[in-house]
């Protein structure tokens, strides 16, 4: 299986990047840009600047804002919009669809409401096998990886030659990428550090430390494997670059949104301020916060920072008074 031309839905920061890589590895790249005047700066001028300033894209990367001009022939579709948008987005994409083409996942996100993992939308709404989606997870910070500095990523499939084919499509000399199975695993990890970056960010906010920070990731990985393994996750995975990795690199990096986001609720800015902050992209952990929540209350789990973080995000807490609270549960055993 041989992917030559590939189409990129959503021409955000991460869209935008895994085009770029896709490209400098030798792909014939599409992408499809919501707005029409990001289509034709992405492909008169080669660059994107509203979300990615200063790169230059690749000759072999063209846009446009016809999603039917955009799919035309491709082999793999690549999905780059946010998590609460890609039902949408995708049923009306659903007719356009190459029959043949591998469907690829870029967004780290759990639904609001129907509380399914992303892969799981997209089989819903465009009838194939949820883990015959190739899943892309990892430390993939769009910003550094688009200046071409080095980082790993995990490509998670049941089909392991589809997961094989796209990892073989994005190899260059930047961008290292592994396959896995663990499709429910890579998607979980990916989700959660999201929830937990914001957490990380809070505490920075609230102008605490490295022990605070390693804490909260220590602890949050416990709740997300807790999780993941309660859904059928290899627990393995958690200790891999879909979990322990992106949580790493999204919980210390000022790059990453939604840590930017908790930095300024713990500030003492409101929602709405931390929004407009970060310039109107997607801090993905506001709202699955609430879903993963939901998500693990339904199983018996317990994700008491996912929960803390519920609060801040849509129940106004206070988030001194919540990492307060944290701090002051029931003690028990680490792994329990
Ligand atoms: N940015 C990163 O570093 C990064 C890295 C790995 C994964 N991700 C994940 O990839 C997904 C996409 O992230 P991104 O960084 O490209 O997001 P972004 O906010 O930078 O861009 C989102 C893109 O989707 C388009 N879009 C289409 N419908 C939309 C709608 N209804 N609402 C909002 N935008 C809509 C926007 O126009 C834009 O082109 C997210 O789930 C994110 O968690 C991001
Ligand atoms: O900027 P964030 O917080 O959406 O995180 C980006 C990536 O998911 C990091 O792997």
């Amino acid at each position: 299986m041989t992917v030559q031309s590939v189409t990129v839905l959503g021409a955000g920061s991460w869209g935008t990047t895994f085009a770029k890589v896709l490209a400098d590895a030798g792909r014939d790249v599409t992408m499809w840009a919501r707005r029409p005047e990001v289509a034709a700066e992405i492909r008169e001028e080669h660059t994107n600047n509203g979300y990615l300033p200063g790169v230059v894209l690749p000759g072999r990367v063209t846009a446009t804002d016809d999603a039917a001009l955009a799919l035309d022939g491709a082999q793999a579709v690549v999905l780059a919009v946010p998590s609460q948008s890609l039902r949408a987005n995708l049923t009306a994409w659903r007719s356009l669809l190459p029959r043949e083409a591998i469907l690829v996942s870029l967004a780290k996100g759990v639904e609001l409401g129907t509380l399914k993992r992303m892969s799981e939308v997209i089989g819903e709404i465009a009838g194939v096998r949820s883990d015959d989606v190739v899943v892309v997870s990892g430390p993939n910070l769009a910003k550094e990886i688009a200046r071409q500095q080095p980082a790993a990523a995990v490509f998670a499939c049941a089909d392991h030659d589809k997961a094989v084919a796209v990892q073989q499509a994005s190899f260059n000399s930047y961008f290292r990428p592994y396959t896995n199975t663990d499709v429910v695993g890579c998607e979980l990890g990916g989700a959660c550090k999201n929830v937990i970056a914001l957490s990380c960010g809070m505490a920075a906010g609230l102008g605490f430390g490295a022990n605070t920070m390693a804490t909260l990731i220590t602890r949050g990985l416990a709740e997300t494997a807790r999780l993941g393994s309660k859904l059928g996750a290899d627990p393995l995975t958690f200790a891999g670059l879909a979990g322990v990795g992106d949580l790493v690199a999204t919980c210390a990096s000022p790059l990453s949104r939604n840590r930017t986001f908790g930095e300024l609720l713990g500030r003492g800015e409101t929602v709405a301020m931390a929004q407009q902050a970060v310039g109107g992209q997607v801090a993905e952990g506001v709202m699955s916060c609430q879903s993963i929540r939901e998500l693990a209350r339904g199983v018996g789990v317990d994700m008491p920072i996912t929960d803390a973080m519920f609060r801040v995000c849509h129940e106004g807490m206070n988030p001194a008074r919540v990492g307060a609270e944290l701090l002051g549960r029931q003690q028990k055993h680490e792994w329990s």
